[in-house]
């Protein structure tokens, strides 16, 4: 593998999931962007948006997303609004094969709904909100190289379904 492997989606789609299973599957190493920002600040992803602000965020999202892409080629999980971001769209198809794992919005918000550290979870609480954000994004979500319709498959399958991909 010459080139990063870069997992994109919304919140919930499977991007730190499928690419833990990826990378031990492919034996190559394995960054979460969202991980990487959270030890490299001492602080939680919900703590940086309420004690900073999202755009600041957003700046360290993508500083982190320039120093892993200059790493050895690995499995990527992106966060779920990274490449909404021009430069790291950019970038990262520079530098990778990039995989938009896709689901419907009732799907991914049953997968979420409940969890305590996404912070724009808490924000667009409702089924409604968060399909709306949901809809907004995915005109950037298809600019990946592949989409895949993860629905109704399990992170095994998903990552299997990335390799044949990969190795046809
Ligand atoms: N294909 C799938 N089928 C069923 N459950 C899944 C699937 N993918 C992920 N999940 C579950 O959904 C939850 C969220 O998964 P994960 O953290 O990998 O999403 P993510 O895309 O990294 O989200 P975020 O953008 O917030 O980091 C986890 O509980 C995970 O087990
Ligand atoms: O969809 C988003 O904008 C986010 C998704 C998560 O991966 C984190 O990057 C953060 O909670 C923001
Ligand atoms: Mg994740």
């Amino acid at each position: 593998m010459q080139r990063h492997i870069i997992l994109s989606g919304f919140m919930g789609s499977g991007k730190s999931t499928v690419g833990r299973i990826l990378s031990r599957r492919l034996s190559l190493p394995f960054h979460d962007v969202d991980d990487v920002i959270e030890k490299q600040t001492g602080m939680k992803i919900m703590d940086i948006f309420s004690q900073h602000s999202e755009a600041y965020f957003r700046e360290l999202e993508t500083r982190v997303l320039r120093d892993i892409l200059a790493t050895p080629p690995s499995v990527i999980a992106t966060g779920g609004g990274t490449l909404m971001e021009p430069e790291n769209l950019t970038l990262s198809k520079q530098q990778g094969v990039l995989f938009y794992l896709s689901a419907s919005a009732k799907t991914l918000h049953e997968r979420v709904r409940h969890s305590q550290h996404r912070p724009l979870v808490k924000k667009h609480s409702s089924l409604e909100a968060f399909a709306r954000l949901l809809e907004a994004r995915i005109p950037f979500y298809k600019k990946c190289d592949y989409i895949i319709d993860a629905d109704n498959m399990s992170p095994d399958e998903v990552a299997t379904y990335i390799q044949e991909i990969l190795t046809p």
